[in-house]
């Protein structure tokens, strides 16, 4: 043995010591006089505990660990020293029952491993595989390794270097689960590879499965169930306002809901209709079947009918092969949102009328009657009365959808949930880009609740954004709301409240614009963002109007207008 290591930092050394302790002779690092006593001191200590591993302090922090080989008329010590000290070394010198850890993962028959060189062959098993093979104590040793262990893949796990875990091993007419690791030294070349036994056999491991399924499905129930506490409370948490108006609209809410009726939310466009739809949902027997959302104004005239009620294979062309399913059938068990219903089609009117009246319904391309069992929730800002006087809607179907009718009050009925809800914009705003919140200054509050806000929560909540995005302080002021002058309908009346003090009017950019200018300004730039916006979001109009804050019946409205040609009679 050479006492010195020339690629590592390792050196080794060997001390005898004669039958009366005393040394016979030292090599290598054991030659140190100071290193040799501790050895020595040492191992008289690990005899008194029957120990033959153990580990004392070598020079300069080194750590030392010796194996002693004790026989009748000597004892043999073998000592490495390591210079910086890796893991197996701090094991042994800080655990004083090392030993008998690493017995333990030797011949414990749960942790038991057979053990390879870098040609494969074997150099060690636990007593358990040599009794499994048959094998007496170190028959296998020096043998390579499929000469010794039935279907062995160790000799490939050298080879490739990787780990194989959890495979099925047959040896001996019985089947393991077995995991083989490559073992590598300091400098990260494989030198040999080990095995051993994860679990007796594939029924271990098909029991421990079934355990983590039912683990699992019992996880999916209850976090379904939190879901389930959370929506009950999220449904009306989500709707802002204290004020008297809304306060009367949540209990109108939870009056309803649990019922199994129609219900017609009326109100001007951004007040919280689909808000309030969805806690409807949330808070019903139906909460957990899906909310299916159409939107009558944003559904192309030629595919209202496919998409409300399906189609069978092959009915037009375009069509998915198999069919489909529509929204009502959809809403199967659950909740039918139908949003800006009073611009239903009146041939679909009369259709959804007789969904309402017996559940039955045919899809595009089939006489077979089908049923639905949905609950229906509509919502509009349009005047149903003018609609039903002019004919443009059908009374019996205004009386099946709206059971219940429930209207949303405008944000002018409840100035007072102004502040909650600019507060909740500027924080949601901040979440979404991980700035602290801004804040608005008193003057900022009374300028906003000076306002008529016919775009309503969506406009107030878009306004209060932008201010926050031109706002170069923290605390808003009524001048960072100059610079949103060509939002649709901001503005564009003067201030409906004066400050008591006369102290805060409203932004000098506000004042300035003439009202001659104004409704062409505003036309055009609306015209201008709706374009930037539609080519934004590739003509997805659902995130223009919010992008806008305006609704989609308007937004739809304005593109109308937009693509009329002059002069063109069609
Ligand atoms: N009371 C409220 N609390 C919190 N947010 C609200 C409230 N009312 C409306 N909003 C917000 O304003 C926006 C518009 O709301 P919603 O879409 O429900 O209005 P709507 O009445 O259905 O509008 P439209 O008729 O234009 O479709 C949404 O971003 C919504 O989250």
């Amino acid at each position: 043995m050479s006492s010195q290591d020339t690629s590592t930092d390792v050196q080794r050394g060997v001390l005898v010591l004669g039958a009366d302790g005393k040394q016979q002779t030292a090599s290598g690092i054991a030659t140190q006089r100071e290193l040799a006593t501790s050895i020595i001191n040492g191992w008289q200590e690990a005899r008194r505990r029957s120990k033959r591993l153990f580990a004392v302090d070598g020079p300069n922090e080194s750590a030392v660990v010796v194996v002693a080989l004790p026989t009748p008329d000597e004892t043999v010590l073998v000592a490495v020293q390591r210079e910086s000290r890796d893991a197996l070394f701090e094991f042994v010198g800080s655990v004083d029952f090392a030993g008998d850890i690493l017995a333990h993962f030797l011949t414990n028959p749960f942790e038991a491993l057979s053990v390879v060189d870098r040609d494969s062959n074997v150099r060690y098993m636990s007593p358990v595989h040599e009794k499994f093979f048959g094998l007496r104590p170190g028959g296998g040793v020096g043998r390579h390794v499929t000469e010794v262990i039935e279907n062995s893949r160790l000799h490939h796990v050298v080879e490739s270097g990787k780990s194989e875990v959890g495979l099925l091993h047959q040896m001996r007419g019985v089947t393991r689960v077995v995991m083989r690791h490559p073992i590598r030294s300091m400098q990260g070349e494989v030198v040999g590879a080990i095995g051993q036994i994860m679990f007796k056999g594939p029924e271990q491991l098909q029991a421990l499965s079934s355990e983590l399924t039912k683990l699992k499905s019992e996880v999916a129930y209850y976090r379904r169930e939190l879901n389930d506490l959370r929506n009950r409370s999220y449904g009306l948490d989500q709707i802002i306002g204290e004020s008297a108006a809304m306060q009367r609209l949540k209990q109108q809410i939870i009056k309803v809901a649990p019922l199994d009726i129609p219900v017609l939310l009326t109100g001007e466009s951004g007040t919280g209709k689909e808000l309030a739809a969805h806690a409807i949902h949330k808070l019903s027997p139906r909460r957990d079947g899906t909310m299916v959302m159409v939107n009558a104004a944003a559904l192309p005239s030629t595919l209202v009918e496919s998409e409300l009620f399906g189609y069978e294979a092959g009915s037009f062309t375009g069509a998915e092969r198999k069919g489909r399913k529509g929204k009502i059938e959809q809403a199967h068990g659950g909740t039918l949102f139908f949003d800006e219903a009073g611009d239903m089609p009146s041939d679909v009117q009369v259709k959804l009328l007789r969904v309402l009246q017996d559940g039955s319904f045919q899809r595009v391309g089939s006489n077979d009657v089908r049923t639905s069992n949905f609950r229906l929730i509509s919502a509009s800002n349009r005047n149903f009365e003018a609609m039903i006087a002019e004919g443009t809607f059908r009374l019996d179907l205004f009386y099946r959808m709206g059971a219940v009718t429930i209207r949303l009050p405008s944000l002018r009925e409840r100035l007072d949930d102004i502040p909650m809800l600019a507060e909740l914009a500027l924080n949601q705003f901040a979440e979404r880009h991980g700035h602290r919140p801004k804040r608005l200054s008193v003057e900022a509050l009374e300028f906003l609740k000076s306002q008529r806000w016919p775009g309503n929560v969506r406009q107030l909540m878009h306004a209060v954004e932008r201010s926050a995005i031109f706002c170069e302080s923290e605390v808003i002021g009524p001048a960072d709301f100059g610079m949103v002058d060509s939002e649709p309908g901001m503005f564009e009346e003067s201030p409906v409240v004066a400050p008591a003090d006369g102290a805060v009017a409203a932004p000098a950019e506000v004042r300035m614009i003439e009202p001659m200018r104004v409704s062409n300004a505003v036309e055009q730039v609306e015209e201008q963002l709706i374009r930037q916006a539609m080519t934004k979001y590739h003509g997805n109009k659902k995130r223009v109007a919010v992008e806008l804050g305006i609704s989609r019946s308007y937004l739809y409205k304005r593109l109308a207008q937009m693509l009329v040609v002059p002069g063109s009679d069609t």
